[in-house]
């Protein structure tokens, strides 16, 4: 089944590559084209628009940094609404239940079907196809589209209406951006105090906290390495959007609030397109 993929990002690359080598057919699109040139060696076509992959797939997965780009690829000139009646689209990108809303209400009334499925797991799940995958919207459409998320994730969830797949993202993406401040004000506070921060490592993952992002993070994060695989820049924009969620819902979130104020400072820092991990730059 001939598949169309936009955004060659560090997901939307290893979750093409992963559906071209379980046998699909994929026509790729990035808004720099170069991009597609090494999906190409992997046997994938090109299209030069959104609109140009939409109208040839059955169906096309966009994997965008943030909202402003999920709402460009759909809205603009040689958009996916041009060519979307009959056709169906999933968003994967991590964005707002607002943007995801707007997107599916547009594309359902030009005749399309809509999915929300944002992911959890980052570039090593992507390439070995162990997301987890939190999709809403058109159920009979999911059900279409399991063959393709079967590959690119090791369990799917259909979380209901539209906007639940987003907010689901957005709570599990503050978790995950406050927990990684503590660890790395933990992290600084052994050193600092005397002790020496891979027993630290050690006695966190024999603990009722081990988890596989310390245990992922903590020893690049000792030597300083943060080789991007969830950009920094993206774990603040999920803070702001979940913020903003906490906003909407009037829940107090001190703890997620100070993480945001340090990836904010970490990208003022210069560092936002390296690994959020990063983050612990700004405790130096
Ligand atoms: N990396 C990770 O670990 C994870 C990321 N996510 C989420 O997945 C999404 C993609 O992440 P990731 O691959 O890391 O991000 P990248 O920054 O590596 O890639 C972003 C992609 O979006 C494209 N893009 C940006 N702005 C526009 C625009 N205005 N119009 C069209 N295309 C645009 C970029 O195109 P170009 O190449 O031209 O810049 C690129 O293809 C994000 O929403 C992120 O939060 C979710 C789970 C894990
Ligand atoms: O969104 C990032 C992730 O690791 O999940």
């Amino acid at each position: 089944m001939e598949i169309g993929f936009l955004g060659l990002g560090i997901m939307g690359k290893a979750m093409s590559i992963n559906l071209l080598r379980h046998g699909f057919k994929v026509t790729v699109w990035n808004r720099t084209l170069s991009k597609c040139d090494e999906l190409v060696e992997h046997g994938a076509s090109v299209g030069e628009t959104p609109a140009a992959v939409v109208k040839k797939c059955k169906y096309t997965i966009a994997m965008l940094s943030d909202p402003a780009a999920a709402l460009a690829v759909v809205f603009d000139k040689d958009g996916v609404l041009e060519q979307i009646n009959g056709k169906g689209y999933i968003d994967m990108s991590t964005v707002d239940a607002e943007t995801s809303i707007k997107i599916s209400e547009a594309i359902k009334a030009k005749g399309g079907d809509f999915l929300e499925a944002p992911v959890s797991g980052s570039k090593k799940p992507a390439e070995d196809g162990q997301l987890v995958i939190l999709a809403a919207g058109d159920k009979a459409f999911y059900d279409e589209a399991l063959p393709a998320f079967d590959v690119l994730g090791k369990k799917s969830f259909f979380l209901g209406e539209v906007g639940n797949g987003a907010k689901m993202k957005l709570v599990v993406n503050m978790v995950m951006g406050s927990m990684m401040n503590a660890f790395s004000e933990g992290l600084t506070l052994a050193e600092r105090s005397g002790l020496n921060p891979s027993t630290l490592l050690d006695v966190l993952d024999l603990g009722a906290i081990s988890n596989g992002m310390f245990k992922l993070k903590g020893p690049t994060m000792l030597k300083n390495s943060y080789a991007p695989a969830f950009p920094l820049k993206h774990q603040q924009k999920d803070m702001r959007l979940a913020l903003a969620l906490g906003d909407e819902n009037a829940v107090p979130m001190p703890v997620a609030a100070a993480a945001n104020e340090a990836f904010k400072k970490a990208r003022s820092l210069g560092l936002g397109d390296l690994d959020f991990s990063a983050v612990h730059e700004t405790l130096k």
